[in-house]
């Protein structure tokens, strides 16, 4: 510390204020990182109206995403040991309670933990009901493509697409994508399970419908989509199947993505594909052509939260056909259409046309989409920067306290401050060269 701001310390009561507030602060992002339920803070949209908050700030609170801690990683138990109980199943510690869904895999089932008291969503897959159904995927097969991953799952069965969205699932944690707890797996059983969060509203909504959304409503959900795909892309994965059906509604209100099962992990800044999978009404034109070339995997899901806007506020899909090639033909060539009822407003036409755009090179992208006057209420509701919700905090409780103990000094006001800062609990102003193992001399040290 500086003698200068030694004295000011002394001397200065508006220093020692500003020194109160940036403790006061530090409590703040501090609890902030403490976490309440495990990893991360409750989500609220209500503002903080108290005091000012910056521009970012303002922004992360109103999501109510916030620095978090990492979230446990997904259990791996390759032993199952399953008993009939009185009036259900049980499955080492889980009991399987009712059906809650069925999806083209298998069905999802309510199933409570007894080691902590909580109930999970659990996906029981059979092994060998997939390795039958090989040569038949569920979703349009591949057309040819060269090498990579999206050639690899284009000539494996059934069961590696459900070990791939095992592997996705697993490095995936955010508020907006759901969580896969647990995944059990004895090889002596034919049956996998998967166990995930609990979401209990279950898809926002179903699709057709006679009651859709308001747009208020489908702006607040829209925005959820928005930062989860951010993060999936940010995760260079294209999760290739985004509609209504695949979007659950927690408890909470917000949106958690569902169903990596036909995703593609990417290196690089996009995905190049060649390939048509997901949902027919939500296929973007550029995959339904006969000829052969590759196209942009970001603005695929793009183009399906296009589709899935529409239907939240229409009750249905912009391009419909009874037949398969009849709905291809639309989607590449028809207009979007937009229905007298609701009358919507030309914020929300002009974003959803924007997403539609069946050129992929000039479709909006997601960052063009976050600073769309509709979805960011015209500059007064923001939604927070890519790394202030792509990125979570990877210290340990034990750094968290410790960190916290440091406030008294103001050397260690700074100091702490960097760290949240950085999102890092290494010291700051330790010399970028010692943690390296190089020279002391390392220019740059101000402090
Ligand atoms: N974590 C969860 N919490 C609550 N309900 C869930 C959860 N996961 C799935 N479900 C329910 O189970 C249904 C089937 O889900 P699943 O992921 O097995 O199917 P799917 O793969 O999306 O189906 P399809 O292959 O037909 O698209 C969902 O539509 C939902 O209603």
């Amino acid at each position: 510390m500086s003698a200068d701001k030694a004295n000011r310390l002394d001397l200065d009561p508006d220093y020692n204020a500003e020194l109160a507030d940036m403790v006061a602060a530090m409590n703040v992002a501090a609890n902030r990182l403490t976490p309440s339920n495990g990893y991360r803070t409750t989500p609220h949209r209500l503002s903080l109206s108290d005091r000012k908050l910056s521009l970012q700030e303002r922004s992360s609170y109103q999501n109510g995403i916030t620095p978090r801690i990492a979230r446990r990683p997904t259990i791996e138990s390759k032993r199952v040991s399953i008993s009939d109980g009185d009036d259900c199943v049980q499955l080492n510690q889980y009991k399987l309670k009712s059906q809650i869904g069925k999806g083209s895999y298998g069905v999802v089932k309510l199933a409570y933990n007894e080691d902590d008291d909580q109930y999970y969503a659990m996906k029981l897959v059979s092994k060998k009901k997939l390795m039958k159904q090989y040569g038949f995927p569920r979703r349009r097969p591949s057309r040819e493509s060269n090498g990579s991953q999206e050639n690899l799952l284009k000539h494996s069965g059934l069961l590696d697409r459900v070990y791939q969205e095992i592997a996705i699932l697993k490095k995936l944690d955010h508020l907006n994508v759901v969580n896969l707890v647990e995944v059990l797996d004895d090889p002596a059983e034919d049956n996998l399970h998967m166990v995930f969060e609990l979401v209990p509203k279950g898809p926002v909504m179903e699709i057709p419908t006679d009651s859709p959304l308001t747009e208020e409503m489908a702006r607040f959900y829209f925005r959820d989509v928005i930062l989860g795909i951010e993060y999936l892309h940010y995760q260079k994965i294209i999760h290739r199947d985004i509609k209504p059906s695949n979007l659950l509604l927690g408890d909470d209100g917000h949106i958690k993505i569902a169903d990596f099962g036909v995703s593609n992990v990417f290196e690089g800044n996009d995905a190049l594909l060649s390939d048509s999978a997901g949902t027919p009404a939500f296929m973007a034109p550029e995959t339904l052509t006969d000829q052969d070339h590759r196209f942009s995997g970001k603005a695929l899901d793009i183009w399906a939260m296009g589709v899935t806007l529409f239907c939240f506020i229409f009750g249905r899909c912009p391009f419909h056909d009874e037949y398969i090639l009849g709905l291809h033909e639309k989607i590449r060539t028809a207009p979007v259409e937009f229905p007298d009822m609701p009358v919507i407003s030309d914020g929300l036409k002009d974003l959803i046309i924007r997403m539609l755009d069946k050129v992929p090179e000039t479709r909006i992208t997601l960052p063009e989409i976050k600073l769309h006057p509709w979805v960011m209420l015209d500059g007064t509701d923001l939604l927070p920067l890519e790394e202030e919700h792509c990125t979570v905090v990877e210290v340990t409780e034990e750094e968290v306290q410790n960190s916290v103990k440091l406030v008294p000094s103001l050397s260690a006001v700074i100091l702490v401050k960097s760290m949240l800062r950085k999102r890092s609990f290494s010291n700051p102003f330790e010399y970028p060269s010692r943690r390296q193992g190089r020279s002391m001399s390392a220019p740059g040290l101000t402090v």
